[in-house]
């Protein structure tokens, strides 16, 4: 059977010559004798490879095919176009090995003549300097240029010799993204970003994979062709298509079925690769971890049907659209009914903890070993811990055992965060314990004094708990990773092979212990995708103070595919600043974070008063909704709120406004016909269209919530996690952003907004 490849293509078909190419492919992947199909070659093609297809009456097929020393021929989709587009299109396309790396590229045949004349090779390095900041204005200088980079350079990784010349007279970071947009293959734009943002040309080269070939080019050999189309940078651009879902997806939606098929070769690395150990993954908002974790998971379920795989998250709705991704990223793949069984396990990281609970409890609940398990954990108590414990009780456990705490430490916030962070994962169940405990990374110092009066607290919470049968969610982690670790130790066989978790930075530390007892230390046991700069709930975490250790394999994604430049600029702006760590303590500031997509400036709103507010918000919905065809979904644009209360407020607003809107909460479906309108914390690892961040006003109700009750150490915490809301909010906007507010601008908002103000 033929093997497809998908290739670059020239423009967007609408939906019914979608489904026609769709289907004409299908055949050609059965059999290109297939009658119908009609694949010719075209006389005078600058590329004698070049063959058109019918795919109905008035459409052609563009492809390339190569046959090489294969029993089967492979055909490069280009595209399916008007008949006379695709002959004229099949006269000059050519797809040529890339002669300074061996990587495949499309190139118009006037193009090929030139690229191929390459330059000459970079000349040595001596007596070039970088401009010095002293003598000329580094802002006005060409970008390029101020990183050390001279054409020579572009042209010797194999940079398209005009796109080069270009490139190193580009003075803003605008054109340059421009440039990159224009250059023939997409790593080739990757590659100028990249350089622009500070990447060195040793670390292009090695992101990118991009090495001298071995031998020299030779444009009729078709084998050197197929491994051109092999190599990682290359595949950013060709896909090589394995079944029918990944080939309707990329056909059918060819702008969000990408990701399902041309992954960046680090994308492929961290989704493919074996690695030795637990392996952190991290990334500025919309990198493409998730589709990472999405396509390692199938790899590993893929390599062996065997493997019990455990896919999880901070929460059950951001597991259910995990769940609802990898179907649409391999339908057939096996999902696993229950913990333990082969296949892809799919669940929030309680509900993980809770059945392993439920379980245990169901068998063991009457032997000494369970009750040692929990009493390890909680100090002597019920033996049953499977019901929850409201957060609530801390309130009435300070009512009544509070009393001698100092004033700053009296709220559930802080008694809260010094429990998850250092009482439970350190298995504290005695007084004595408590006073003795190191508590590294806790802001606010306490004295011996303090410590008893804490734990006097405690001590009634855990009582209440322990009448009424219940345990909150990090001791049920805690309590279930006891019970792993001691099966494991009697000889019991852990209940997964790979535990892949995304959006780690949000853990609490005893669900990170807890996930590291679902599996083995050894090879791809623990793969953690998180961003420090997205941590909207918890502490900071340090991974190798719960057993889990990194070192050495850690890798951060840069570039950014989900929203503009122009909007990741103004998100970045949110962060900046701030001194910001990731889960090794190291430092996670967004160096190299860039995007190659460009749009408008996001657009900053100053309304006269709430109604006006509502008034912006409804027209600005409007506009983007009854823009004509190119009209908008409803439910492709988000409005997101800072609590549930304006949320509430705002769909009632749109509503009288004659915008239909639905406050979205715990539902993991968001159906359609309505705009959505929900809370910023809800919005994580969502993305919309266009975005309005509704009521961003340092006077608006909400934000910075609870800070004032958390002791002074703690609140400056507090407040990296409200920039780091507003990040997450401004993030999920992948063509648009607006800013709202009444009142006082946000303090949040970056200082000198690259935004166009409304008022
Ligand atoms: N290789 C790719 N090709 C095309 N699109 C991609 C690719 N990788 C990721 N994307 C798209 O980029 C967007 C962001 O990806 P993803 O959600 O995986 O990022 P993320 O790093 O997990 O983001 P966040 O941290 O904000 O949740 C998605 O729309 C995804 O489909």
């Amino acid at each position: 059977m033929p093997q497809i490849i998908l290739g670059p293509s020239f423009g967007k078909l609408d939906g019914a010559v979608r489904k026609a190419a769709y289907a004409f492919l299908e055949k050609l992947q059965e059999s290109d004798a297939t009658a119908g199909l009609h694949i010719e070659p075209i006389n005078g093609s600058a590329d004698p490879r070049v063959r058109t297809g019918r795919v109905n009456d008035f459409w052609r097929a563009l492809l390339v095919k190569v046959q090489g020393q294969a029993a089967e021929a492979h055909y490069v989709y280009l595209g399916t176009y008007p008949h006379d587009e695709a002959i004229a299109r099949a006269k000059t396309a050519v797809v040529r090995v890339n002669p300074r790396n061996g990587i495949a590229e499309l190139v118009e045949a006037a193009a090929a003549d030139t690229a191929t004349e390459v330059a000459e090779p970079a000349a040595p390095r001596t007596g070039r300097t970088r401009p010095q900041p002293d003598d000329v204005d580094l802002t006005t200088y060409p970008l390029l240029q101020t990183q050390g980079v001279a054409v020579a350079d572009l042209v010797d990784l194999g940079i398209d010799a005009t796109i080069a010349d270009a490139a190193l007279t580009v003075e803003t970071e605008d054109e340059l993204l421009a440039l990159a947009g224009r250059a023939p293959a997409t790593w080739q734009g990757d590659a100028l970003l990249d350089l622009a943002t500070g990447a060195g040309l040793a670390t292009v080269r090695d992101k990118l994979g991009l090495t001298v070939p071995a031998v020299e080019p030779d444009p009729e050999s078709d084998d050197q062709l197929l491994d051109a189309l092999k190599q990682p940078a290359a595949q950013m651009d060709f896909a090589f298509i394995e079944d029918d879902a990944a080939l309707r997806a990329a056909i059918e939606d060819d702008n969000f079925g990408r990701w399902r098929v041309f992954l960046h070769p680090e994308q492929r690395d961290h989704a493919f690769k074996n690695r030795s150990g637990s392996f952190r993954l991290s990334g500025g908002a919309g990198t493409g971890k998730t589709v990472v974790l999405l396509h390692r998971a199938r790899h590993l379920a893929r390599k062996n049907p065997a493997a019990r795989v455990v896919l999880t998250t901070y929460n059950r709705t951001l597991a259910s659209s995990l769940e609802e991704t990898l179907r649409l990223l391999d339908p057939t793949l096996p999902i696993a009914k229950n913990l333990g069984d082969p296949g892809v396990y799919v669940a929030g990281v309680d509900a993980l903890s809770r059945r392993v609970i439920a379980k245990a409890e169901d068998v063991h609940v009457a032997s000494a070993a369970w009750g040692e398990t929990v009493a390890s954990v909680l100090g002597p108590r019920s033996p049953y811990v499977l019901d929850l414990t409201p957060a609530a009780r801390w309130e009435a456990a300070l009512a009544s055992a509070g009393a001698d705490l100092a004033p700053e430490l009296r709220s559930q916030a802080f008694l809260q965060a010094e429990y998850t962070t250092i009482v439970v994962p350190h298995r504290i169940t005695t007084r004595d314990e408590y006073l003795r405990v190191r508590r590294p990374g806790r802001g606010v110092a306490l004295s011996r004094v303090q410590r008893m009066a804490v734990w006097r607290v405690v001590e009634a919470y855990r009582a209440s708990a322990d009448a009424a049968g219940s345990t909150d969610w990090d001791e049920k982690a805690m309590v279930a990773a006891t019970h792993l670790d001691a099966q494991a130790a009697a000889g019991v066989p852990r209940v997964a092979d790979h535990v892949l978790v995304d959006e780690a930075q949000d853990l609490a530390p005893a669900r990170l212990v807890f996930l590291r007892a679902l599996v083995a230390q050894g090879p791809d046991d623990l793969f953690l995708a998180e961003d420090s700069q997205q941590r909207i709930y918890g502490q900071k975490v340090v991974l190798s103070r719960y057993g889990i250790n990194i070192v050495g394999r850690s890798r951060r994604l840069t570039l950014n595919y989900r929203t503009t430049a122009q909007v990741l600029r103004y998100a970045v702006g949110v962060l900046a600043g701030e001194d910001w760590v990731d889960m090794e303590a190291g430092d996670a500031a967004a160096t190299g974070y860039r995007s190659a997509r460009s749009g408008p400036a996001p657009r900053e709103v100053r309304a006269s008063s709430l109604l006006d507010e509502y008034e912006q918000a409804a027209e600005l919905v409007r506009g983007w909704r009854d823009a004509g065809d190119a009209g908008d979904a409803p439910e492709t644009i988000g409005v997101l709120v800072r609590t549930k209360n304006t949320g509430d407020k705002v769909v009632h607003a749109l509503s009288e406004r004659g915008v239909k809107a639905k406050f979205i909460q715990d539902d993991a479906s968001t159906g359609t016909g309505s705009v959505l309108v929900m809370t910023m914390h809800r919005s994580k690892g969502m993305e919309f269209k266009r975005v309005i961040l509704f009521g961003v006003s340092s006077d608006e109700q909400g934000w910075g919530y609870g800070l004032s009750a958390l002791p002074e150490a703690d609140r400056a915490d507090g407040e990296l996690r409200e920039r780091s809301l507003l990040y997450v909010a401004a993030t999920r906007a992948r063509d648009e952003l607006a800013v709202l507010w009444n009142g006082r601008r946000s303090d949040l908002l970056p200082a000198h907004a690259e935004a166009a103000t409304v008022s």
